[in-house]
């Protein structure tokens, strides 16, 4: 067998704030790529959407940044890029996904000797890329990372909501980078692929991780917790939760607080 494919794990989301689980995605998504033996994960970067997705709860973007900075202090291969937030505007997965490509491949040809003729991976066919095409010549060996995107399995299954995902963006995903999706409690994968015409279609490039120590823990829930005054001790980094208090996020402003007898 030759070199197996270098492979950067991009994980795009809101990350408000970003929990554990969100660490462990690339844990797990590493593991089961290295163990196939065809891909090398070389590094990991989170994405946090730009404030322009409009999400409710979501924190501007800077603080979600710092609270990302602060949970990858104990990680020695995952990186935040605060590129997509520092935009104003929302940019599709797809967009993302092309930007991360053509950053990691020109900067790759920067470091090739002009005698070595790099084959641009945003070049490369849809076919080298579904049967994960090893290189062979001198030439092509010297390739750079393909970017894949990790999610969780409700990232996926949202493909199917009406009007949410364009389709050549679903089949650009599939076809040219990749999924590495981590199963979520009440999602069904497999059977996702299974119903898809597409996904089947490109089926080889979607590695589904089942995460066995199965857990729910959801940004949702910590916003919840947190507004509610709980503690969300062992579900996040501590520097994540030192960040929040010290910035009083997720906190139900005062001015929405009911009077007492009157309406807001
Ligand atoms: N418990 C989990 N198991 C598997 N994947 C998860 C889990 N929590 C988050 N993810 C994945 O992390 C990525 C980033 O998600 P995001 O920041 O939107 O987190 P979230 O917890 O789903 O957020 P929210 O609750 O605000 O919708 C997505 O691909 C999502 O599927
Ligand atoms: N059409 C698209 O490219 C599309 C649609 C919905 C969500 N997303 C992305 O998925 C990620 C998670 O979004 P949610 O937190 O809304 O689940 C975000 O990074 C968002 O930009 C992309």
């Amino acid at each position: 067998m030759g070199s197996p494919v270098k492979v950067i794990l991009l994980a795009c989301g809101s990350f408000s704030p970003i929990t554990n689980m969100h660490l462990r995605m690339f844990e797990l998504g590493r593991d089961a790529l290295n163990k196939t033996g065809r891909f090398q994960v070389v590094s990991g970067v989170i994405s946090p959407v730009s404030d322009g997705y409009g999400k409710k709860d979501l924190v501007p973007a800077k603080h979600r940044c710092e609270m990302v900075r602060a949970a990858l202090k104990t990680s020695d291969w995952v990186k935040l890029d605060p590129w997509e937030c520092t935009l104003s505007f929302w940019s599709p997965t797809a967009k993302v996904l092309r930007h991360y490509q053509e950053q990691y491949d020109s900067h790759s040809n920067c470091k090739t000797t002009p005698s070595k003729k790099r084959k641009k991976l945003s070049n490369r066919s849809v076919s080298d890329v579904q049967t994960n095409h090893i290189p062979s010549s001198d030439t092509e060996t010297d390739q750079s990372p393909v970017v894949k995107l990790l999610c969780g399995a409700d990232l996926l299954e949202s493909f199917a909501v009406p009007g949410l995902w364009a389709q050549e963006d679903i089949e650009y995903i599939v076809s040219t980078h990749g999924l590495v999706v981590i199963s979520r409690v009440g999602t069904d994968p497999h059977k996702f692929i299974y119903d898809s015409d597409v996904l089947t279609k490109y089926k080889e490039n979607i590695v589904v991780v089942t995460e066995w120590i199965s857990n729910e823990i959801s940004s949702t829930k910590i916003r919840t917790a947190l507004r509610r005054g709980e503690s969300v001790k062992y579900l996040l980094q501590d520097g994540v939760i030192d960040y929040i208090k010290q910035h009083q996020l997720y906190k139900i402003p005062d001015n929405t607080i009911s009077e007492p007898g009157g309406g807001h």
